[in-house]
């Protein structure tokens, strides 16, 4: 028996970091997807094909008729991670730990982008495998099961992109319960730098931050908590489009303003976030972790023109929309 499963990106529109500290975040499924192949094998292994990662460490050296290829092996298991960590967490659900287990992941999201490649890998594994086990689990309980994957491989983590990878649309997010906020087509502009940051880390970066100076930062992470209250006033109100844009996107470059000054941004990103401006976007700020990575621009009136400036500042634009679903079965062979 073969499964594929698919699991979307999403975008973090408000409150990335300060929901690892408890805080309410806003969230929305995008429709980039991962898919994930998973079949048994019979030499009781975990076998991982990752088509889309380009793994570090790999040194190669030319003699005169040979070429010869060194993998840095430790690294390469460290990439695999979130693979391996969900495979064998459901294969404990299962109690079939030791069953071979193949998966084959390829991905439309780009890698340590702030677009939760983590996550929807996690939980495209976990839905495929778990299929392949026979296990009836809700889109719910493989976002609960990625964010234990997430704890595991990074030592900290939300749960916010595991449970909106899994079970899409656009929702509002605290401490593990999430709630569906009204459906709305945002005119947004995805901003990659080209670069990547790793959330691990940036997480750890803004801890040892918080507990240098708890008295200093715990005021911006609350602030960051009351711009996505605010936020989820405007979006649930039934004030005019215009207005709810115009709202949002002072809410927006407030935040940028805070993950700035926790020291997530990059000077690409920034400059990423100002050309979307000065190109007449409403808001624009990081998305995700940060640290290189991607941003987000609200434009209602002119996607296009700002497109064009985050080209022109070095970037990629991307125009995505939301994807109300979250985790799909897409295939299941005998
Ligand atoms: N297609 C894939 N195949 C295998 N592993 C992947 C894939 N995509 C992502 N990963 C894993 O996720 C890691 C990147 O996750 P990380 O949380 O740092 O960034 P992100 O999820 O892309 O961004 P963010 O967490 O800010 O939304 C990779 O180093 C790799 O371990
Ligand atoms: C940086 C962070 O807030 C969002 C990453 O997309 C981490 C998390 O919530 O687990
Ligand atoms: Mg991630």
């Amino acid at each position: 028996m073969r499964v594929l499963a698919s699991a979307p990106a999403k975008i973090i529109l408000f409150g990335e970091h300060s929901v690892v500290y408890g805080k309410p975040a806003i969230a929305a499924a995008i429709d980039l997807r991962t898919y994930v192949w998973a079949g048994f094998n019979d030499r009781g292994a975990i076998k991982i094909e990752a088509k889309d990662i380009r793994v570090p460490g790999l040194t190669v050296s030319f003699s005169e008729d040979e070429i010869y290829f060194e993998s840095d092996y430790g690294k390469a298991a460290e990439v695999l991670s979130y693979v391996r960590q969900a495979i064998e967490l459901v294969r404990e659900e299962a109690d079939a730990n030791g069953k071979g287990v193949t998966v084959s992941i390829t991905s439309q999201i780009p890698v340590g982008a702030g677009l939760g490649s983590s996550a929807a890998v996690a939980v495209a594994t976990i839905g495929a495998v778990s299929k392949l086990f026979g296990l009836e689990l809700t889109n719910e309980e493989i976002g609960k099961l990625g964010h234990k994957v997430e704890l595991l491989v990074q030592g900290a983590s939300s749960g916010i992109d595991p449970t909106v990878s899994a079970i899409g649309g656009f929702i509002h997010y605290e401490k593990g319960d999430f709630e569906h906020l009204p459906f709305m087509e945002l005119p947004i502009v995805v901003g990659y730098t080209g670069s990547s940051g790793s959330t691990k880390e940036l997480v750890a970066m803004v801890r040892r931050t918080y507990e240098e100076m708890p008295e200093v930062i715990e005021p911006v992470l609350v602030a960051m908590g009351k711009i996505v209250e605010k936020a989820r006033d405007v979006i649930t109100s039934d004030l005019d489009e215009e207005l709810r844009f115009t709202r949002l996107g002072r809410l927006m470059n407030l935040n940028h303003g805070l993950l700035d000054a926790l020291g997530v941004s990059t000077k690409k990103l920034s400059e990423l976030v100002y050309a979307a401006r000065v190109a007449g976007a409403i808001g624009a700020k990081i998305t995700g972790a940060g640290g290189g990575g991607c941003m987000y621009a609200l434009a209602p009136e002119n996607q296009s023109e700002v497109a064009t400036a985050i080209t022109i500042a070095g970037g990629t634009p991307m125009i995505t929309r939301i994807s109300r679903e979250g985790l799909r079965i897409e295939e299941v062979l005998p």
